[in-house]
């Protein structure tokens, strides 16, 4: 796999590290999730292909050991806000000291520094900072937030793996890490780009939720079926919404022109009229195969079944029956290929990690008795 042979430690978070960290373990990297010694609940519910280890980072033998597999490691994420590592005598001068080839990922919601760096936030948040949220939602309604996707995952933790990559591969040349400001409010920001980049070219000229590409026009939005479900419409383009119109059997000459957004209420009116005379499946059997740029909304029961998906194998089960999206990108010569075991317990692979990394067993025996690792497998396996 791509990333085989790259270590990476990720001390434990809520959302957007656990999933920097499945990235990289998709992708072949080994992932060694660093959980509190004292906690009892994981809530890393993207933990395919990491391993787990435990450690009291508020105690010297705790840091100590985080110092040394730092030594060993190419990778550091670390989610916690700015002040949090240096307080721990983690802080990038001293881990970078020790090992100058480490790549430190700050993975935060506000950045290392700014009045808000050391405040607590969560995606919503990170959104409201980004400007973005200010462009979402439906006409007359408040900004309305894509659950915690935007800064998250989006700006958060792909924006922090690809980070990553790029350290990676500057260091084949130079040599050195360095240290990663991944702030969720300019990782969304930066996504938004094609937002900030065309807000002189008119497609945004009206208030929210009455543009072309934010619900307002007929033909980008979504419509009920006759049954209660849901088709998706993208015919943007004059021969795709000429497709659009053939398929939904409506003569152009009795329409409003397609970029009339004036008349774009009215035409919405006609279009919802019309996806309610058939069920989804009916839509799908007159759109199916065409140009229209129409498609299903489909549910997380039914993603994983749709012909398309089922054919590119788009969606993974793993061995507990769990169905979860296949990790993009597909590369030809080095797929990722998911983990498909259960998630780590807590601490379970403690001591494996540390053998691994060059501690023996008395170390590692007196390291537990002082409270400074801990461990969900029974002391047989030292
Ligand atoms: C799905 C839920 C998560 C929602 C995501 C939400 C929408 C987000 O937006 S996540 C993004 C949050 N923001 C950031 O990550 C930005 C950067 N981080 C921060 O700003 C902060 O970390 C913070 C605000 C997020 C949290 O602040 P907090 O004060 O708590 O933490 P920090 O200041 O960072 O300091 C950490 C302290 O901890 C010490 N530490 C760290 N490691 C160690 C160690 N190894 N040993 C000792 N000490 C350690 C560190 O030193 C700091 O100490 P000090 O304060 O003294 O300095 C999910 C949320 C809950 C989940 C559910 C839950 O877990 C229960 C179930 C579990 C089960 O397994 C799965 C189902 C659950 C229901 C689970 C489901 C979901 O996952 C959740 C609902």
């Amino acid at each position: 796999m791509a990333l085989a042979g790259v270590q990476v430690l990720e001390l434990a978070g809520l959302a957007p590290a656990p999933f920097c960290g499945m990235i990289l373990a998709d992708f072949g990297a080994k992932v060694i999730r660093v959980d509190k010694a004292k906690s009892s609940v994981a809530s890393d519910t993207m933990a395919r292909g990491k391993r787990s280890i435990a450690l009291d980072l508020k105690c010297p033998g705790g840091v100590s050991v985080l110092k040394k597999l730092c030594k060993q490691s190419d990778v550091l994420i670390e989610p916690f806000r700015h002040g949090v590592m240096e307080n721990l005598g983690l802080g990038p001068d001293v881990l970078l000291k020790e090992n100058p080839q480490l790549i430190y990922a700050r993975l935060t919601g506000f950045g290392q520094s700014g009045k808000f760096a050391r405040a607590a936030g969560h995606d919503i948040n990170y959104v409201s900072l980004s400007g973005l949220l200010s462009k979402l939602g439906r006409k007359h309604e408040e900004p309305t937030f894509p659950l915690n996707l935007l800064a998250d995952f989006a700006g958060g933790s792909y924006i922090c793996a690809l980070g990553i990559v790029m350290s990676l591969f500057e260091r084949t040349r130079s040599g050195q890490g360095q240290v990663i400001d991944s702030s969720m409010v300019e990782g969304a920001a930066y996504l938004g780009s094609f937002v900030y980049k065309t807000q002189n070219t008119g497609i945004w000229s009206q208030p929210r939720g009455e543009n072309l590409l934010d619900g307002g026009a007929p033909f980008y939005s979504t419509y009920t079926t006759s049954e209660g479900k849901y088709m998706a419409v993208g015919a943007i383009e004059p021969q795709f919404y000429k497709e659009l119109l053939k398929g939904l059997d409506l003569d152009p000459s009795d329409l409003p022109s397609q970029m009339s957004f004036t008349d774009w209420p009215k035409l919405k009116k006609i279009f919802t009229e019309r996806f309610l005379e058939k069920t989804q499946e009916q839509w799908c059997e007159v759109f199916d195969g065409t140009d229209a740029c129409v498609t299903p909304v489909l549910t997380f029961d039914n993603v994983a079944a749709h012909p398309h998906n089922k054919e590119r194998g788009s969606f993974v089960c793993n061995d507990e029956g769990e169905v979860s999206p296949r990790p993009a990108p597909v590369l030809s010569r080095t797929p990722a290929i998911p983990a498909m075991g259960r998630d780590p317990f807590l601490g379970e692979n403690t001591y494996e990690i540390l053998s691994e990394n060059g501690f023996s067993a008395k170390e590692i025996s007196d390291l537990q008795a002082s409270g400074a690792i801990a461990s969900n497998k029974p002391k047989s396996q030292l």
